[in-house]
């Protein structure tokens, strides 16, 4: 390693070699160091005594390179030469140079002349004076530590930005000014320079002190003395505060969520990564839940894009709060939600968390200035019991979600062998509900109304099936969902309505008979395309009076008075279609929509009436709901009557129509139609708004 050192050009050097502890020898001398002593290599590759030096410049050498040789350690002194002309003072070190060779020991001896200040040319002062004017005007930071670790230099950029009078900094340590914990990291970083004398690189953080976030890139260049040791760390600092904004900016891009502020799915995925790495080093276990909203498109479409985001906002703090420091929560996308919960077996996570975040839903959420329910769907896998790979644990919870969602609603599924045909199931569905239309493979049912004072039929409620060629009879909550996530439900939709008015027509042939036809429309058929014009066209096309059609919507399409669907309503409503909300009384709290809208007829949901006879408060919920009809001047249509004790009780509170299986389960036109003519009861139905407020 001594040749490259040696050969520099740019000092006078000269490796000298002492053998057995006493006789000294020049192994080599560079150019320069033979300019500076004033003789030639020849002339020195013998034993000092014998070289052109003079006594006193050979006695002090020998002596302190045996100083050196005891204990090893570099030396620095001065003396006068006198070379070839002028006498001149040197700075001379001895650097040892460890050597194999045990009966050797080599010394690197540099030598520069000492230039007293006044003796400065012009030019070098000149020089001096444009480094000075460089470093002090330079828009990059720099500064000086000396072997404490104490700052000796600070330029005028230094103290800008440190925001520190150059007073309070000279002197100082950076973890003593400006102080804290990352200037206490920073300093371990230049005294590992001081020590190592390798140059490092360092990126500096910190508050300025209006409070904002800065950022330097700092260079940590060791500084040796005569006696090649570090003697002091310059350190070049320029400010890349802007960068760093832009690069986190990048990052929170790239990993987290625009809407919620969420990591993202391909956080999610690499924390799922780690977590699982960590679990398989220390045989641990890793809980993955997926949480899906349900019906959150019928939201979105209905309230638009500005409140659906609002609902996701509000719903990650609530799913946030569920969570303990270590657990993480991810939005995947749409409305689907991932949660991590590392060591879930140890601490039973797994059977509190998902409860505690259908819980979260509990309460209603508040979009523009309205109360609205949501509920979520949970499917559940663990790691290593479900599998050990991440991309099935992720299918696994997935298909557990959709396991829970065809449940009902507030479902929690955990993963089992054989859910994943599901979402196979699902894919394989969606394609050939696309050509169940052209294979004529839907079909309507239907379930007819009883208006409970006569006891007579005055309708039918139209329920489409899939006569699926292997599947078999399938009812709308295995497609309905999917044909509006895919938009199929339009086309769809068309049918329904096309098939319903043919089949009103055939029942009202006898205009003394009046039997009305209930069309189920979803949310999705109001937007878009203009749904009136549609009605309009089947009607005539079909002959269909819109007296005989009724249509049947959710609470959730006039939860936003989007103006479209006001138009829409009124539209029908004026047109002579009757307009009756269905599931009344499930989701929403807001009722003001009921004075706004053109709304004839309220169907109590059926969960209501299934404990009319035993809940005291279902018993008085539904009271004060056919209150409010009357007073509204509405049709009130109980759903899922299944005993004549509930028929009972609903007649005794003055309900005016029912439907349920008491009466008749959906069923084929034909099928129907039987009933109908054993019920004998195609007499003219009749409306209670008609008669006033049938009190
Ligand atoms: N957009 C469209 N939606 C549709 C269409 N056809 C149906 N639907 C929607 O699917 C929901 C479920 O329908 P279905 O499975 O046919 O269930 C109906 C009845 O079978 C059931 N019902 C009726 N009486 C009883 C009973 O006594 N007990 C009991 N457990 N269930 C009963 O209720 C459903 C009818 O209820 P409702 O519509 O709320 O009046 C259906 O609700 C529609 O939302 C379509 O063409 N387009």
């Amino acid at each position: 390693m001594i040749a490259p050192v040696f050969d520099d050009k740019s000092d006078a050097r000269c490796l000298l070699e002492m053998t057995y502890g006493t006789s000294l020898r020049v192994v080599s001398i560079n150019g320069v160091g033979q300019t500076l002593l004033g003789v030639s290599q020849g002339d020195l590759i013998s034993h000092l005594d014998d070289a052109r030096l003079t006594p006193e410049f050979s006695a002090r050498l020998i002596d302190e390179v045996q100083s050196c040789f005891v204990d090893n350690s570099t030396r620095s002194y001065q003396i006068l030469h006198q070379g070839q002309g002028q006498p001149v003072r040197l700075n001379i070190s001895l650097v040892p140079v460890t050597d194999p060779v045990a009966t050797t020991y080599r010394v690197l001896m540099l030598l520069r002349e000492y230039v007293p200040f006044h003796h400065f040319d012009e030019s070098s002062a000149s020089r001096e004076q444009m480094f000075c004017n460089l470093v002090e005007n330079s828009p990059d930071t720099i500064a000086r530590y000396d072997r404490e670790c104490r700052r000796c230099y600070a330029n005028p950029a230094f103290v800008r930005q440190s925001g520190v009078a150059l007073s309070r900094l000279i002197g100082f340590t950076p973890s003593e000014v400006p102080g804290g914990d990352e200037m206490k990291a920073y300093e371990a970083r230049v005294r590992s320079v001081l020590e190592q004398g390798a140059e490092q690189q360092y990126e500096l953080s910190w508050l300025s002190e209006e409070g904002v976030e800065r950022c330097s890139l700092i260079r940590l260049s060791p500084e040796y003395d005569a006696a090649g040791q570090v003697s002091s760390v310059l350190a070049v600092g320029r400010d890349i505060s802007e960068v760093d904004q832009y690069r986190r900016r990048v990052h929170v891009l790239a990993n987290y969520d625009a809407v919620t502020g969420l990591p993202n799915r391909e956080m999610f995925y690499s924390r799922l990564r780690q977590e699982i790495a960590t679990a398989r080093e220390a045989h641990g276990s890793v809980g993955l839940i997926i949480l899906d909203f349900d019906h959150f498109k019928v939201i979105n479409d209905s309230l638009g894009h500005v409140a659906g985001d609002c609902l996701l906002r509000e719903a990650s703090e609530r799913l946030k709060h569920c969570l303990q420091h270590d657990e993480f929560v991810a939005r995947l996308g749409g409305d689907e939600f991932a949660i991590i919960l590392p060591d879930c077996h140890e601490r039973d996570r797994l059977g509190h968390v998902p409860q505690l975040l259908i819980e979260a839903f509990g309460e209603p959420f508040e979009l523009h200035e309205r109360e609205i329910f949501v509920t979520a769907s949970i499917g559940i896998s663990r790691y290593p019991q479900d599998s050990r790979q991440i991309d099935d644990l992720i299918k696994y919870a997935d298909s557990a979600m959709y396991s829970a969602k065809s449940r009902g609603r507030s479902e929690i599924a955990y993963y089992e062998k054989g859910l994943t045909t599901g979402v196979t199931e699902r894919m394989m569905l969606e394609g050939e509900l696309r050509k169940a239309l052209e294979r004529n493979e839907l079909e309507l049912y239907f379930q007819p109304k009883i208006e409970l004072v006569h006891q007579i039929i005055v309708g039918s409620e139209a329920l489409l099936r899939w006569n699926h060629p292997q599947l078999g009879l399938l009812t709308p909550d295995r497609f309905i969902t999917l044909a509006e996530e895919t938009g199929l439900i339009i086309e769809i939709g068309d049918w329904v309505f096309r098939r319903a008015c043919e089949v009103a027509v055939e029942w009202n042939r006898d205009e003394q008979k009046l039997h009305t036809v209930a069309i189920n429309l979803s949310p999705r058929q109001f937007v878009g395309k203009d749904l009136v014009s549609t009605v309009c066209e089947i009607l005539e096309q079909t002959g269909c009076s819109p007296r005989w059609i009724e249509v049947e919507i959710t609470e959730s399409l006039l939860l936003d008075d989007q103006p479209s669907t006001r138009r829409a309503l009124n539209k029908l409503s004026e047109l002579g279609i009757r307009i009756a909300i269905d599931d009344f009384g499930t989701g929403y709290s807001a009722l003001n929509y009921l004075t706004r809208f053109p709304i004839h007829i309220l169907k109590i949901d059926r969960s209501f009436i299934e404990r009319i006879t035993t809940d005291r408060n279902c018993e008085k919920l539904v009271k004060a709901i056919i209150n409010l009809a009357r007073s509204l001047r509405m049709t009130l249509v109980a759903e899922g009557v299944e005993t004549k004790a509930q028929a009972l009780f609903l007649e005794n509170l003055g309900c005016h129509q029912v439907q349920g299986y008491l009466y008749a389960r959906p069923g084929p036109k034909s099928e129907i139609e039987g009933s109908l003519l054993n019920l004998a009861s195609w007499t003219l139905g009749r409306d209670y708004r008609d008669e006033g407020d049938g009190e």
